[in-house]
């Protein structure tokens, strides 16, 4: 196990809530140990097709912020990697530390990263929508993407521009056009497994393919992230900072790797 700064089991602070569920079997995030995944040679590549069209708008749900799409139609999807069936993208956000010595919620051989950015989709083949597709162990799958300090990311300023305006949970504020895919790492190869989501209702219906790679942030939009709350104008100010989950027990699961 990590030896972690990270609250282990009792409650979280974010959610008030015991952050383990009773008879999980498969929950997430974990740390990934890089020599215990196995290659899959029949893993497929990831197909990923955005459509910046498809983008609605940006808002604070009190847990994150999260850019929200339209999903009513095949525009923005993944297929192949270990999909069996197309899903269809319904909105991304980030979880992120209040220092840059910690923030994700999965780990790579116990190594933290400052931030991870998750882009969750449904499985529109066997589902009419989001909520019923949460039910079944097949209907979700998230791509997470580790942020990693260097250069400013020239695609995030976007977003981090407009983040002043969503300062308060509940805030909403409309986007143009935004292409989700200037996010993802050029690098091909990922781990994936079976879980479930990191917050409450904590769902065991997740497909998680996490990205190797990294992609660079500089400190200053990490800074601004930091500057979200938790609460609502009004409230006595708290900072949106640690909104990550501790890191949940591999049980009997494998992690497979697209990559030798
Ligand atoms: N971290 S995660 O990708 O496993 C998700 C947890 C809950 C999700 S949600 O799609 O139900 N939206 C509500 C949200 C809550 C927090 C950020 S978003 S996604
Ligand atoms: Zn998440």
């Amino acid at each position: 196990a990590c030896a972690s700064y990270r609250l282990r089991d009792g409650v979280h602070p974010l959610w008030q809530s015991p952050i383990t569920i009773p008879g999980g079997s498969r929950q997430s995030p974990i740390n990934i140990q890089w020599r215990d995944s196995v290659y899959d040679p029949h893993l497929k590549p990831l197909e990923i097709r955005y459509d910046p069209d498809t983008c609605l708008h940006m808002w604070n749900n009190g847990y994150s912020f999260l850019v929200e799409f339209e999903d009513t139609t095949d525009k923005s999807i993944i297929t192949g990697g270990p999909l069996e069936n197309n899903y269809r993208l319904k909105q991304f956000h980030f979880h992120w530390g209040a220092v840059n010595e910690w923030g994700s919620e999965h780990t790579v051989d116990c190594q933290v990263f400052p931030a991870e950015l998750h882009l969750v989709h449904w499985n529109c083949c066997k589902f009419e929508s989001f909520e019923e597709a949460l039910m079944d162990e097949n209907g979700l799958a998230v791509i997470g993407v580790f942020l990693k300090l260097g250069a400013n990311h020239n695609g995030l300023q976007k977003l981090v521009d407009a983040l002043p305006s969503i300062k308060y949970k509940d805030s909403l504020v409309e986007l143009e056009e935004f292409d989700p895919s200037c996010l993802l790492p050029s690098c091909p190869d990922y781990w994936t497994y079976s879980g479930s989501l990191t917050t409450p209702p904590l769902s065991e219906s997740v497909t998680w393919i996490i990205k190797k790679k990294a992609i660079e942030v500089d400190e200053d939009q990490l800074e601004v992230f930091r500057m979200l709350l938790f609460s609502q104008a009004g409230e006595d100010e708290k900072r949106m900072v640690d909104n990550f989950r501790p890191l949940q027990p591999i049980m009997d699961r494998t992690v497979r790797s697209s990559f030798p």
